[in-house]
């Protein structure tokens, strides 16, 4: 998989050098480049917003550079690549959106600052037939998609085959298999600060610890995300032995 990002600040993206975005980086799992938007630029300011038409506060991206920026980076036929802009007002992402962007062989983030991008850059490519996804990661102001598109990368950079050594492990651990969060987990020592480990953790029997980790599900999920519990699927709930 092939990810190219568009921002004014590459730096914001130094991250993905580390840990597993980084190792498969380093063995040509995932192709990821970061791009300067201000090398697009004409003038000796290498400007790239202005005023907003109808007035207000701030600035607004220029369309003319992120055009020439994203022509040059989506490159080939537009059914290849995928065009992925951040911003507050998109659709929410969630893990469904990881594992489709995981399945496409080349996504584009383009990482607006300001008041965003001109509105016509997203409007030019979904006509050039580029699908186009605008994403937001949750409801809170930032100052650019930047830290946006660190989250989705490393979303879906670790749902690629062959990233995370324990497939396994892909499980959606954050929302347990049936879509409720994931219990509380421990570790040795038995005793720390004077508090100690469920008991059950202890007894050697896995039957009682999964209905114990199953029912620590519930509660939690209950108690911090009752928008979950409403969604919950009944036959997911048969599935799991699971009583609300
Ligand atoms: N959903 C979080 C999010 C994503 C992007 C932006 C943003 C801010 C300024 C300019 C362009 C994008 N803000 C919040």
């Amino acid at each position: 998989m092939r990810i190219d990002v568009v921002t004014i600040f590459p730096d914001y993206l130094a991250a993905l050098d580390l840990s597993l975005v980084g190792k498969a980086r380093r063995t040509g799992l995932l192709d990821l480049r970061v791009h300067d938007l201000r090398d697009w630029t004409t003038d000796r300011h290498r400007t790239v917003d202005d005023t907003p038409f109808g007035g207000g506060a701030g600035m607004v991206m220029r369309p003319d550079i992120w055009g020439r920026a994203l022509d040059d980076v989506l490159g080939g036929p537009p059914a290849q690549s995928r065009l992925v802009v951040p911003t507050p007002s998109g659709e929410v992402f969630t893990q469904r959106h990881a594992e489709a962007l995981a399945g496409e062989e080349h996504l584009v983030f383009a990482c607006g600052r300001y008041e965003g991008i001109d509105a016509r850059v997203a409007e030019h490519y979904r006509a050039a037939g580029v699908p186009v996804s605008e994403l937001s990661i949750g409801d809170y102001v930032l100052n650019g998609g930047e830290v946006a598109a660190l989250v989705m990368i490393e979303a879906v950079a670790r749902l690629v085959p062959g990233m995370v050594g324990n497939p396994e492990s892909l499980v959606e651990e954050s929302h347990g298999a049936a879509g409720l969060l994931e219990y509380p987990v421990y570790t040795k020592p038995p005793e720390w600060a004077g508090l100690e480990v469920p008991e059950v953790l202890l007894s050697g029997h896995h039957g009682r610890v999964e209905r114990w980790r199953r029912d620590e599900a519930i509660t939690r999920t209950s108690a911090r995300r009752p928008d979950m519990i409403e969604a919950l699927d009944p036959a997911t709930l048969d599935k799991h032995d699971l009583r609300l």
